[in-house]
């Protein structure tokens, strides 16, 4: 027996209207905590990042940063996602959803809540002892102190098993010797987690850098990530106690560990830039006029709102499903993988196509997408590039190790 169809009239005033900015209508998805945690901090990006960041981005500065950090850590956001010692113990899709609305505002900013929370903190709460954890956390939790992470050098960066910087034994102490390159935070950090190669394999040390012996000069000149603090990491001779070794971790699963913590806010951080992207195209389609008409009324403009669309929403629905198997313990690397490659790869697409619907406004600054688009050139190389999340999932579904 098959039921009467719904006139006409009914079946459409019984639907939601459709919305543009969430054509698939994720909202549902959300848990009013989820919404309230998204709506904090896109006003907070909306009145403290979005005014200015143009002329940070444009003077390559990211000024007031530790007045940022400490907003930052008044509204939970660094370290959201831990429990204990002042953090905010949110779940992973509030994490996710904050990560998406500060890179809506710029990936310099997610970049610096997430190496936070999700690298220094995060290397500390999981691998260091209780007096490391009360020591740092609460003060990192509140943006009191920064942190960075110390794991690439000068010449080894996919390939950190290969790392130079040694920590050796000297009576009780270590004396840790190297350099780190490419670290967020670097030259304003008051801690860095620095990753050395030791007799015993890799070990992680937790690295006041008023030591003596450490510096952090600033890299300058990049065409990315202008809008956040880049630096190199020097240690010479750098005297430590015993008790500055992260004690619970040895080898590489310590800062690959710490790794898929901040590549899964990756996953919804990169979905922002898209967003911001792909909403200065939609509202210049409907404005700028050529041949007597708006741009979005042509075919061709139509077909790349269409396919950015489909391409940004996917995304948000893979982090949020993401979150769901994190918050359920259930989430493997290599699915981390899948959503760091899927999204940044997407989302760098998705403000390049808006970058050329905004014609020769989309190279300036007065909009945002030739910034995001840059950003995410970091983006696509930080946290794995591109080719080594394809080389993880090459070998999750051949069985077979292709990194060398
Ligand atoms: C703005 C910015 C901020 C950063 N912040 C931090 C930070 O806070 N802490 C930190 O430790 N690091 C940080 N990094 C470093 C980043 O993680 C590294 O740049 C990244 O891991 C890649 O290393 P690499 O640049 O040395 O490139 P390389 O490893 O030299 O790779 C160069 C190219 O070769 C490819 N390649 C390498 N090996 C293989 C292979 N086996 N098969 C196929 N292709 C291969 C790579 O995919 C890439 O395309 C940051 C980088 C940037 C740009």
């Amino acid at each position: 027996m098959s039921a009467q169809p719904p006139s006409k009239s009914a079946a459409s005033s019984a639907l939601p209207p459709f919305d543009p900015r969430d054509p698939l209508g994720l909202d549902d998805l959300l848990t009013d905590e989820d919404r309230a945690v998204r709506d904090t901090v896109r006003r907070w990006a909306a009145d403290r990042v979005l005014p200015q960041i143009a002329d940070w981005y444009e003077r390559g500065e990211l000024p007031g940063i530790r007045e940022l950090a400490r907003e930052l850590g008044s509204l939970g956001a660094l370290g959201m996602s831990l429990t204990g010692y002042g953090c905010a113990g949110a779940g992973a899709v509030q994490y996710g959803l904050a990560c998406l609305e500060l890179e809506a505002a710029d990936s310099g900013i997610r970049s610096l809540v997430s190496v936070q929370g999700s690298l220094a903190m995060y290397a500390i709460w999981r691998f260091g002892s209780e007096e490391q954890k009360q020591q740092w956390l609460p003060r990192m939790a509140a943006g009191e102190i920064i942190g960075c992470f110390g794991l690439t050098e000068p010449d080894h960066g996919s390939d950190p098993a290969a790392m130079r910087t040694y920590a050796k034994r000297d009576g009780g102490d270590w004396v840790l010797s190297g350099r780190k390159m490419w670290i967020t935070n670097g030259s304003v950090a008051g801690v860095a987690v620095v990753w050395a190669q030791t007799d015993d394999g890799i070990r992680g040390f937790v690295v006041p850098t008023d030591s003596p012996g450490f510096s952090a000069p600033e890299i300058t000149h990049k065409w990315s990530l202008r809008a956040s603090v880049t630096s190199e990491l020097v240690m010479d001779e750098v005297r430590l106690p015993a008790d500055a070794v992260l004690p619970e971790v040895t080898g590489l699963r310590g800062p690959l560990g710490c790794l898929s913590h901040a590549r899964y806010g990756i996953v919804w951080g990169s979905m922002g830039a898209a967003r911001a992207s792909f909403e200065a195209a939609l509202d210049y389609a409907k404005t700028r006029e050529q041949f007597g008409k708006p741009i979005g009324g042509f075919q061709l403009t139509q077909a790349k709102l269409a396919d950015m669309a489909v391409e940004l929403h996917k995304g948000i629905l893979l982090a949020h499903h993401l979150g769901q198997r994190m918050d359920a313990g259930r989430l493997r690397p290599e699915q981390i993988s899948f959503g760091k490659l899927n999204n940044v790869r997407e989302a760098i697409e998705i403000c390049r196509t808006a970058r050329t619907i905004l014609g020769a406004n989309g190279i300036s600054l007065e909009y945002p997408v030739m910034r995001h688009a840059t950003n995410l050139e970091s983006v696509l190389t930080y946290e794995g590039t591109v080719e080594m999340h394809q080389l993880v999932l090459g070998k999750a579904l051949t069985g077979l190790d292709a990194f060398r």
